[in-house]
């Protein structure tokens, strides 16, 4: 079953113009002008019950605008959505009730009181039996070590603390469909790993679809077996990161430091039936670059049975730098073969 069906959506803003001058500001005034902008732009997805999926893209890609959508905040301009087979923005009370939701910007526990209090006036909004209430906070309690955070005030919680919290309120109610929104921000690296291990466990043992935004591709990494990327409200990639990383990453660079001096042709011909690019420092020092499809394995055999070999490193495109690219070239195509014998 799909837990999200996004069948043509879209969104756009008035954004008012402004003209310049006193006169173009006394003619606002009067006359108002308006631009219209599509923060999301006829997108089709569905992801099925289960699945973790990032949604990634630059600022501005419009994906607060689609999570907006997606838990019924904002209603689309056009285009349906299907989120546990309701419509989110027309079946609101019954809609809320399986689904939760992190803004990472946002709290929705109330500040001044303690946290306890906060989780149990949101055990009545979600009307959750006290029996349910109690196991399934004895259970997060435990499972987020929260157990001395309960009587503070959330103002007086640390970011990490509140977090932690803040995923405690959204799942209390025992959702099977979570909405993240940059749920790792400003958390520091201890902090963001219990995190993605706690959504990780969630998903194996309780079967929750999570959408998960974040600029931190090792959210991504850690969590998504598939990513949907946005660029200016537009689906550019939709499938697995493996195969983003195969498409996109450049492949290996495999960094040799011989025991005796090599020339260029050696190299070449050693590897000759390989493709692979050499590069030397020296007559000491040379890099190989494989592509992606090829085994690092087969080269290192190639060179090692031909010259003594002292040192070797082995490096390969960051996620951050595909995605850093993808971005800046705004398509996710496969680009040109980069690498030649
Ligand atoms: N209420 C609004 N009124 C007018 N324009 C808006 C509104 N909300 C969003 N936008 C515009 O829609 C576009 C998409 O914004 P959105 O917040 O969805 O992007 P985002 O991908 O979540 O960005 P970020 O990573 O910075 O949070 C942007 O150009 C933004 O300025």
């Amino acid at each position: 079953m799909q837990a999200i069906e996004v069948q043509d959506l879209r969104k756009t803003f008035q954004i008012q113009k402004s003209r310049g001058g006193l006169t173009g500001a006394l003619k606002d005034l009067f006359a108002r002008q308006y631009n219209e902008v599509a923060a999301v732009n006829d997108i089709t997805f569905s992801i099925p019950q289960g699945e973790i999926c990032g949604y990634i893209g630059e600022n501005g890609a419009g994906k607060s605008t689609t999570i907006k959508m997606l838990t019924g905040i904002l209603v689309p301009t056009s285009g349906q959505i299907k989120v546990n087979g309701y419509v989110p923005y027309q079946e609101r009370e019954k809609f809320v009730q399986g689904i939760g939701v992190v803004f990472g910007q946002r709290s929705q526990l109330w500040w001044d009181i303690g946290v306890i209090e906060s989780f149990q006036l949101l055990r009545k909004v979600y009307q959750v039996s006290e029996a349910d209430y109690k196991k399934r906070l004895d259970e997060l309690v435990e499972r987020l070590q929260l157990q001395d955070l309960l009587s503070r005030p959330v103002r007086k919680l640390s970011l990490g603390q509140r977090m932690r919290c803040e995923l405690v309120a959204a799942l209390l109610h025992n959702p099977s469909i979570i909405f993240l929104d940059e749920p790792t921000i400003g958390l520091d690296i201890v902090v963001k790993s219990e995190i993605r291990e706690f959504l990780k466990d969630l998903n194996r043992t309780q079967g929750t679809t999570i959408l998960l935004t974040t600029h931190d591709l090792q959210d991504i990494e850690a969590l998504c077996s598939r990513v949907i990327m946005l660029d200016a409200g537009n689906v550019i990639y939709d499938g697995g990161l493996d195969d983003l990383k195969t498409r996109w990453g450049k492949g290996k660079e495999v960094r040799f430091q011989f025991g005796k001096a090599v020339t260029a042709s050696q190299l070449q011909a050693w590897t000759a039936s390989l493709p692979v690019q050499w590069t030397q420092e020296g007559e000491l020092v040379a890099t190989a670059l494989v592509t992606a499809d090829t085994a690092v394995s087969d080269v290192l055999t190639a060179v090692l049975s031909q010259v003594e070999i002292l040192d070797i490193q082995i490096s390969e495109t960051s996620t951050d730098e595909i995605v850093r690219q993808i971005y800046s070239s705004g398509s996710a195509e496969k680009p040109e073969v980069k690498i030649h014998v």
